[in-house]
Formats: structure tokens, sequence, C-alpha cells
């Protein structure tokens, strides 16, 4: 198969999807795939047998979610638009408005649809400003319970999205006691309660059957469902971005140039000033570039068995959360194409993209 390309490989999907699977049974949560981070729906029929449905950011992510996967179709933005509202409640199962005023505004068009609120806690795991959700002055989600009482005889379900990346259950644990002191007397007069993404709970070691007996206990004491909506711990080692070298240089360090680009195929790892992560080992020191003209757009440092060169193949790992649904035409790079592994190790190419995207997705 020519590179560049995404190989998502099911058998390393498999093991988070049984996670969630059995999340769900021992805990009674349901799971959402949040499409934010993952939306590549050759997978979904695979996926769909162990998650309850999906989780949006938008009307597209939403009418994406009730055509490609089947279940439930929770549809959230931050905020909706008069024209997308009607498109949005066909589309959907539950809508969930970011604000009170938001709910106020569509409240005569939604009436009879399953609606819910936003709430932010004031309290996040993240490390990362730029998704700090409880960041100051924060846009996502009602804070203040004064302003969400009015509204509550409108709803019947909460949205808290405050972990990232959280591995770590005393931490999950601790918030949300925190969350239940502070909005367990609204919280109790709700049917359901989603908890969000951000939960580390497919990693190794993660304490699996803890954070299920706590949603569970969540659950009991305030009478709700709960839901979850995970992105990366769904998807997390699942693929690699199978690049070829094209060329290297030495100036100071040893480059490589690669025929893909951090900033175009993986721009999360840009954003958040992250490496790419590989499988090698050895005594050779490599820097792994990109090919656009950004002179930062490098993958990472990593040690090689023995010198690079052109024509030589390289895998990305964990190449699947926020990287797909944020690729983008920078410099006209060629865009990877998508493939599959299926569980018998046959590989099949379900994506790839020519000059006539590129040329199409301007005007
Ligand atoms: C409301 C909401 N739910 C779920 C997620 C998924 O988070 P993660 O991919 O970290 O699990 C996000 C991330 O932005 C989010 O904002
Ligand atoms: N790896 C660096 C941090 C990634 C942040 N995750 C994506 C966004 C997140 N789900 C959010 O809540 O904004």
């Amino acid at each position: 198969m020519q590179t560049p390309y995404y190989l998502i490989d099911k058998s390393r999907l498999l093991p988070n999807l049984e996670k969630i699977a059995h999340l769900r049974e021992t805990s009674g949560a349901k799971a959402l795939l949040a499409l934010k981070c993952f939306a590549t729906w050759s997978v979904f029929d695979m996926m769909s047998e162990y998650m309850d449905g999906t989780t949006s950011s938008s009307l597209f992510e939403v009418k994406l979610g009730r055509e490609k996967f089947p279940g439930e179709t929770h549809a959230y933005s931050v905020a909706w638009a008069d024209h997308e509202i009607d498109e949005v409640l066909a589309s959907s199962d539950k809508v969930i408005f970011n604000t009170a005023a938001q709910l106020t505004r569509f409240e005569e068009v939604s009436r009879g649809h399953t609606r819910g609120l936003r709430v932010n806690p004031g309290v996040s795991t993240s490390g990362f400003d730029l998704a700090d959700p409880a960041r100051p002055f924060s846009r996502l989600g009602e804070h203040d319970p004064k302003d969400i009482e009015p509204v509550l005889e409108q709803i019947s379900g909460f949205m808290f999205h405050n972990n990232c990346e959280n591995d770590d259950f005393e931490r999950f644990d601790n918030m949300l006691g925190s969350i239940e002191q502070r909005f367990g007397h609204l919280i109790r007069q709700m049917k359901w309660i989603s908890l969000g993404g951000g939960i580390h709970f497919t990693g190794e070691g993660y304490p699996l059957d803890r954070l299920a007996e706590r949603l569970k206990r969540f659950a009991g004491e305030n009478e709700v469902q709960v839901y979850l909506e995970p992105g990366e711990a769904t998807i997390t080692n699942s693929t690699t971005l199978e690049v070829t070298v094209l060329d290297t240089l030495f100036n100071g360090k040893n480059l490589a140039i690669v025929d893909s680009s951090i900033e175009a195929h993986m721009l999360d790892l840009l954003i958040y000033r992250e490496s790419a992560k590989m499988n090698e080992s050895g005594d050779q020191p490599w820097m792994i570039c990109g090919k656009s003209c950004l002179a930062g757009d490098i993958f990472g440092e990593f040690n090689f068995p023995k010198a690079l060169k052109a024509g030589d193949r390289l895998s990305i790992q964990d190449a699947a959360g926020y990287t797909m649904v944020k690729k983008n035409w920078f410099n006209g790079v060629q865009m990877p194409s998508i493939a599959i592994r299926e569980l018998d190790g046959t590989e099949r190419l379900v994506r790839d993209f020519t000059y006539d995207d590129f040329s199409a997705a301007l005007s």
C-alpha cells in the first residue's frame, strides 16, 4: 500500500472495546463514542457491538452518528444555530445545551425531545490550559446552581466533562465527590448524567473494577443512568501512521524527512507540544521530520538500530485520536489514506485522497 496511510488495527482496538464492554456490564454505565476524537466510520460496525452510541460536538457529527453508528445519538454543541436545530432534533435521541440561555432559546422547538444541560464543575484534570474545560472564564457549561435551578423542569439530564487523559482513579473519585457535593441536590432530580470523556480507563493497570464500583454507586445513590463519552480511551494505541523516508541529511543531528507532516496529519502533537511515539530502539539517534515547509514540522527524536535511508518504512504509533478528524491539506501534502487491518491480519484500503479532493476542498 502506498504511504502515507493510517492503519487501524482491529486486533489492537479490540482490547479497548472489551474493557469498555466490561465496564458497561459491571457498572451499568452506557458508553458513547465521542466523535470529535475519532470518526472513522469504517470500524463503527465493530465498535457498535461494544458501545451504546455516539456523542457529538456539531450538527455534522450528530448526523454521522445517527447514520453510521447503531444505538443512541447524543447531540451536544457549544452553541446551536437557529438553522441547525431542526436537523439536530431529527437526528438525535437527546439534545444537550451548553447554556441555560440556549435551552431557553430553543425551548419551544425542542419540547418533547429528551433534553440536557452541560454543567461545568469548575475543577478539571487537564494539565493543558488549552484543553481545560474549567479554565478561568470558561464558556463550557453552566457553573452556578442558581442559573441551573430555573430550567430544571425542562431537562432530564446533565453532562459534565472535566477529565482529560486522567489515568488516576483516586483523582477521578475525588472530583466526582466534589461534583456530588456541589451539584448533588440537582443531580438527584435528573434521570441521566453524562460524565463526559477524558478518563483513561483502558490504559494498562487502570483499576477498572474500582471505577465500575464507583460509577455504580454514583448511579444508585442518585438514581440516574450514567453515561461516559470516551474518545481517546476507545481508540488508544489502536492505529499507526505508516510513512516512508524520502530523504536524509545531517545538520548537527541525523535528520530524516518522511512523506507526511505532523502539522497536517497529527496536529494535536504540535498543538500540545508532544512527541510522536515509535516502537524503535538502538544506538542511532534520528530526528523524524515532516515534509511541509514549517520549520518545526518534527515528529520527534528516536533511536534506531541502524542509519535511516530513503525508502525505509516507519510506523508512528498511537495515531488514531484527534488525528484523522483534524487532518488538513496544509502545503497540499498528500493526505494519508485510511486502511484497516482485520482480525485475521488482512489489510484493506478504505479511503484514499487524490488531487481532486485537495482541489474540491477550496474553490
Ligand atoms: C464533552 C466531551 N465529551 C467527550 C470528550 C472526549 O474526550 P477524550 O477524547 O479525552 O476521552 C470531549 C473532549 O473534548 C468532550 O469535550
Ligand atoms: N495529548 C494532549 C492533550 C489532548 C487533549 N485531548 C483532547 C481534547 C479534550 N477531549 C478536551 O476536553 O478538550
